[in-house]
C-alpha cells in the first residue's frame, strides 16, 4: 500500500520526530536520499554538470546539502539562487564542497541570456529546490524562466519532494509548475503524487525513508500484494452460486457491442454465472459470443448502463438501485441516479465528462480537480465514485480515497470501459465492498490492459482476454 499524507499531518509528524533528534538529522536524512537518487538517476556523478534552482525554504536547503554531496563526489555543481535568503548553512556547505552560487538575475558574458539560463542550458541535470510543501501553486517570473530553458534544452529535472508550482494537497495545477523527470520523496506521499494532473507532472517517485512517524493517510494506492489479498479466490466448497451470480443490464439495439464487451470483463472476474437480462437481439449476440450466459434470475449483485443508449428503464434502475444488491452503475445508467442518499452498496464508474454532467459543473473542471469532485459525488450521491482517467480515483461515501496509478494510455480505447464494469460488477457479486471492487477492478484492469497492449494498441476484447492472465500472474 502506498500512502499519501497531507502537508499538515507531514508537518505534525516532521515537527515530533525533529524535538527528538539532532537539529538538522531530518534535512541530512532526506539530502543523503536526494543525493543518492540524482546520482542513480545520472548514472554516475564524476564530471555531472548539476544545476540547483534553490528557494528560500528547507526545500531549497534539502538540494543545497545534496549539491555538496555530488560536489565531493565530482559532480560541477551551480546553484541558482531564486530567493536573497537562501538556506545559509546548506549554502556554505555546498561552497565548502566545491559548489558555486549564482544569483538568478547575474548576467552572463554572452548578450541576451543570464548566467543561470546559460548553466541551465548546459546542464546534465537541474535539481528543483524551488519550494516543497511550503509551496503555493505557481511559479514566479524568474523560476519560470529558468524552469523553460531547462525544458526547451530537454534538459531532465529531478523535484525535491514536490514539483514546484502544483498543488500538493490537491493534485491540481492551476498555474505553471515543473514538470519532472523524477521527484524524490521523503517521509511518505503527499496527494500531489498520486493523483492528477500533478501525479503526471511527479515522474517517477521515489520514496526516502525519513522516520516519520504518520497517522492513517487521506489516500492510499494499493499495490499487487493488497489486491490479491483483496481477490476472492474460490475454495474446496464453492460452487457456481456460492461464488457469486452477475446480473448485467446492459447493452441494446443502438450498442449491442457493449454487451458483448461487459459479459467478457464479467466472465473474466470471479463470478461462477452471469445472467444477461435486455432485447431478445442483444441477448442473442451474448450468448453468440459467451454460451456460459444465462436468463433472468435471482442475482448477488448487478452491473447496469455500459452502452444502454436511450433504452433507459429509469423506474427500473432505480428499484434496483435501492434494493439489497449491490450495483455498479456505468454509462447511460448514470441518468438514473438520484440523490436520495439510500443507497446500500452502488458503485459508479464516469468518466470526467459524465461526472461533469451529473455534478453540473464543466468537464475541464472536474479534470483539474478530480479528487474534489470524485469526493463531492460520493458524498452528493450517497454511492462509491470511480472517475476513470489516467489515474483513476476512488471515493467512498465516508470519504475514503484510493488511487489507481497503474494504467496505460493504450486504455483509452472505446468498450475499455464496459469491460471495467462488468469486472467490477463481477467483483462485487464476488463479496467485496464497493470500495475494493472499484479497488480491484481498476487495478487488474489496468494490469490486463498493460499485459495486452506490450506498447502497443490494443482493443477492448483484448483487454478482456487478458485479463484470466494477469490475475492469474497476480495470484501466483
Ligand atoms: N521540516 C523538515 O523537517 C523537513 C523538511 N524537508 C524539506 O522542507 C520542505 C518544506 O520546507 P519549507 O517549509 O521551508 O517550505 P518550502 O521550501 O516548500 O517553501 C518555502 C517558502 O517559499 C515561499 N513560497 C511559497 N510558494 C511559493 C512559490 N510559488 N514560489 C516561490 N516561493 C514560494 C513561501 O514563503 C514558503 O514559506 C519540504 O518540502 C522538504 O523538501 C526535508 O528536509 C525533510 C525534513
Ligand atoms: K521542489
Amino acid at each position: 500500500m502506498r500512502h499519501a499524507h497531507t502537508v499538515e499531518q507531514v508537518r505534525a509528524a516532521e515537527a515530533a520526530l525533529m524535538a527528538r533528534l539532532p537539529e538538522g538529522t531530518l534535512m541530512q536524512r532526506a539530502a543523503t536520499g536526494l543525493a543518492v537518487a540524482i546520482s542513480n538517476f545520472l548514472g554516475g556523478t564524476y564530471g555531472a554538470r548539476v544545476v540547483l534552482l534553490i528557494g528560500s525554504g528547507d526545500n531549497g536547503g534539502d538540494a543545497l546539502y545534496a549539491g555538496a554531496y555530488l560536489a565531493r563526489r565530482g559532480a560541477q555543481v551551480t546553484a541558482v539562487l531564486l530567493s536573497d535568503k537562501p538556506h545559509a548553512a546548506g549554502l556554505a556547505a555546498l561552497e565548502t564542497a566545491g559548489g558555486q552560487a549564482i544569483p538568478v538575475t547575474a548576467s552572463s558574458a554572452s548578450n541576451g541570456t543570464t548566467a543561470a539560463q546559460s548553466a541551465v542550458a548546459g546542464a546534465d541535470v537541474v535539481v528543483d529546490g524551488i519550494v516543497g510543501i511550503g509551496g503555493r501553486p505557481g511559479l514566479r517570473p524568474e523560476a519560470l524562466a529558468v524552469v523553460q530553458v531547462a525544458e526547451r534544452y530537454g534538459v531532465p529535472i529531478v523535484a525535491v519532494d514536490t514539483p514546484s508550482g502544483v498543488d500538493v494537497d490537491t493534485g491540481e495545477t492551476p498555474e505553471p509548475h515543473v514538470n519532472a523527470a523524477l521527484t524524490v520523496t521523503f517521509g511518505t506521499h503527499k496527494i500531489c503524487h498520486l493523483v492528477d494532473p500533478a501525479a503526471t507532472a511527479c515522474g517517477p517517485v521515489h520514496l526516502v525513508d525519513i522516520g516519520l512517524d504518520l497517522p492513517p493517510a487521506q489516500v492510499q494506492a494499493l499495490q499487487a500484494a493488497d489486491i490479491k489479498a483483496l481477490y476472492p479466490v474460490p475454495h474446496g466448497e464453492s460452487d457456481k452460486y456460492s461464488r457469486g451470480v452477475l446480473g448485467l443490464m446492459v447493452g441494446s439495439a443502438q450498442y449491442p457491442g457493449a454487451a458483448v464487451i461487459a459479459t467478457a470483463g464479467a466472465l473474466a472476474g470471479p463470478v461462477g454465472m452471469v445472467r444477461y437480462v435486455g432485447p431478445d437481439a442483444v441477448a442473442s449476440a451474448v450468448r453468440e459470443a459467451h454460451p456460459e450466459v444465462v436468463g433472468d434470475g435471482r442475482v448477488q449483485a448487478w452491473t447496469i448502463g455500459s452502452g444502454l443508449g436511450d433504452e433507459l428503464d429509469v423506474p427500473r434502475i432505480r428499484e434496483l438501485l435501492d434494493a439489497e444488491e449491490p450495483v455498479v452503475l456505468d454509462a447511460d445508467g448514470l441518468k438514473a441516479l438520484d440523490d436520495s442518499g439510500d443507497h446500500v452498496d452502488v458503485l459508479i464508474t464516469p468518466h470526467a465528462g459524465e461526472l461533469s454532467r451529473l455534478l453540473g459543473v464543466d468537464r475541464a473542471t472536474v479534470e483539474a480537480e478530480r479528487l474534489k469532485y470524485a469526493r463531492l459525488a460520493a458524498e452528493t450521491f450517497d454511492v462509491t465514485v470511480l472517475l476513470k482517467g489516467s489515474t483513476t480515483v476512488i471515493a467512498g461515501p465516508d470519504g475514503e480515497v484510493r488511487v489507481n496509478t497503474n494504467a496505460t494510455p493504450w486504455l483509452a480505447t472505446a468498450g475499455a470501459g464496459d469491460v471495467l464494469a462488468g469486472l467490477c460488477g463481477a467483483l462485487l457479486a464476488g463479496g467485496l465492498t464497493a470500495l475494493d471492487a472499484a479497488s480491484v477492478g481498476a487495478y487488474l484492469h489496468a494490469a490486463a490492459a498493460n499485459l495486452a497492449s506490450g506498447g502497443g494498441p490494443i482493443t477492448a476484447i483484448a483487454v478482456a482476454q487478458a485479463l484470466p492472465e494477469a490475475t492469474r500472474r497476480l495470484l501466483s
